[in-house]
């Protein structure tokens, strides 16, 4: 997968796609990141990339030139990108969204900064995507957490044990279970005797009803979403 990141804060990156998981899968070739900075392709002097808005109000917008010219210009070869863009009022992402969108060839990400981008933008963008019902200074950091949750899911990105780790759980979007280790005892709080059973089978279904349960107990919706899909098995809703 190839990613293209639109932005007028470059370095805001620079540490995500160095670090952990994400650094070692651009290192080692499995994913392409590249983080363009919208100023690179303005043609003024002063490589202005905002302006006030028509009609008055606060703050500035995004001019649609320089973004406009860094389509152009990255698309002008190869396969042409699903583009997203970062919005306080975007469809919320979620695991279902991570999974369909890792199965892209080629992502782009416009990330909106100051009071967004002239709409006028909005006709290069496929999705919208928000990732949660708060405001925050700009895109940036959710176009990093869209990232982290997409990277993850591409062959070879996670290695082979953490990718089977939670496969069927996490991308149906159920919660976790609880995870012990050394030592069996600290501070009076014991780990639960079936994870020191060695009885793989009976770990496995505790850790489904400890997962299902949380999610029924945090997350109803989710669990009434997935019984709505028949994404549960009988077992599972027992
Ligand atoms: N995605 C997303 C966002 C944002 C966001 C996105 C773009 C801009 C541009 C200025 N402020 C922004 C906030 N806030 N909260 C979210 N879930």
């Amino acid at each position: 997968m190839r990613i293209d990141v639109l932005t007028v804060l470059p370095g805001l990156f620079d540490c995500f796609l160095k670090e952990g998981v994400i650094g070692k899968a651009i290192s080692s070739g499995k994913v392409e990141v590249k983080v363009h900075n919208i100023r690179d392709f303005t043609t003024d002097k002063h490589r202005v990339v905002d302006d006030v808005p028509y009609g008055g109000g606060p703050g500035m917008v995004l001019k649609p030139e320089p973004i406009f010219r860094a389509y152009d210009e990255l698309t002008k070869e190869g396969e042409k990108p699903y583009v997203l863009l970062t919005e306080p009022w975007g469809e919320k992402f979620n695991q279902e969204m991570a999974v369909e969108l890792s199965k892209k060839p080629r992502l782009m990400i416009i990330c909106g900064r100051y009071e967004g981008v002239d709409e006028r933008v909005k006709s290069l963008v496929d999705r919208e995507v928000s990732i949660g019902d708060y405001v925050l200074t700009g895109g940036e950091l959710p176009a990093m957490v869209i990232m982290d949750a997409v990277l993850r899911l591409i062959p070879g990105v996670l290695g082979n044990l953490e990718s089977l780790r939670a496969d069927s759980f996490s991308d149906r979007g159920l919660l976790g279970y609880p995870n012990y280790t050394r030592p069996a005892e600290f501070r009076g709080m014991k780990v639960p005797e079936v994870l020191l059973s060695g009885h793989h089978k009976k770990i496995e279904s505790w850790r489904k009803e400890q997962s299902l349960r949380k999610t029924l107990e945090r997350r109803p919706e989710i669990i009434e979403n997935l019984k709505r899909k028949g994404l549960l098995t009988k077992e599972e809703l027992e």
